[in-house]
């Protein structure tokens, strides 16, 4: 059987009385645009985050290709590319010199490490403000950097916090079709959104999580089965009817 890209496995993560994850437990199969659904608050960013390492969950494991992210830290993080909720980010650098700063750390070879910046940057439309500092990018603009830091490094695996949020529609086009062609090339890619027709449009498995919990996860026509994946995510996430009467004092 083909090693898994990512299997998480009984992730557990308080904030003090808060349990913001409640044993979660994922396969995303190697070759896979898996996204992942949930709520505001679901246990998303904190169950990706504990996936790829960057916070240490109370209790459960996480493979990167069969590689544990906690025990085998350097192995697992050379196969993924990680865009974090709210990256942080050398601000007082350019573009440019963030992913040459952050190549160099990773070792890459000078010469192919130009080339790649040069190659981001342009298919990213990042190269037209060449001087601009990170501090002055726009949100969108960060999140195109920050996804460019996560493919520098040609990662087997991509775990994106939310990659379309904030970002223009032609940007947006480009990222997709970025994330379609290392699909194509034999990666494999994570996803968080809350725009379901995006998720319904790029990826063949999907995960609802719901209250820290997985609510359902599989190929995406299973989980679907027949219907949009709106209804079937408010079904599961149980959502009641908007609630607006208080809002009376809006109305002229
Ligand atoms: N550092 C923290 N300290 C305390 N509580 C936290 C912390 N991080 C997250 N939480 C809580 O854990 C729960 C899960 O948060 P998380 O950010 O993982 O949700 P999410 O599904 O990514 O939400 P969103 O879609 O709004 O980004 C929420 O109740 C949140 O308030």
């Amino acid at each position: 059987m083909m090693t898994a890209a990512l299997e998480i496995s009984g992730l557990r993560k308080n904030f003090a009385t808060k349990v913001a994850v409640d044993g979660i437990s994922l396969t995303i199969p190697a070759g896979s645009f898996y996204g992942v659904l949930g709520s505001n608050g679901a246990g998303k960013t904190t169950a990706l985050s504990m996936a790829v390492g960057l916070l240490r969950p109370d209790a459960g494991r996480s493979l990167v290709f069969g590689h544990d992210v906690w025990t085998d830290p350097v192995r697992a993080k050379a196969l993924i590319g990680v865009l974090p909720d709210g990256l942080a980010m050398p601000e007082r650098l350019t573009g440019r010199e963030v992913l040459t700063y952050l190549g160099m750390l990773r070792g890459i070879d000078r010469a192919q490490l130009r080339r790649r910046v040069d190659d981001l940057l342009g298919v990213l439309e990042l190269d037209q403000q060449e001087k601009t500092l990170v501090i002055e990018y726009s949100t969108g603009m960060r999140k195109k950097i920050g996804l460019a830091v996560a493919l520098l490094h040609a990662p087997r695996l991509l775990v994106l916090d939310e990659p379309f949020e904030a970002v223009d529609p032609v940007s947006a086009a480009t990222i997709r079709t970025i994330l379609q062609r290392f699909v194509e090339g034999g990666g494999s890619v994570v996803i968080s959104s809350h725009v379901m027709a995006l998720v319904e449009g790029l990826c063949d498995h999907v995960a609802v999580v719901n209250d820290g919990r997985i609510a359902a996860a599989g190929p995406i026509a299973d989980v679907r089965a027949n219907r949009p994946l709106e209804d079937v995510f408010v079904s599961l996430v149980g959502a009641s009817a908007p609630r607006t009467e208080g809002l009376s004092w809006l109305s002229r």
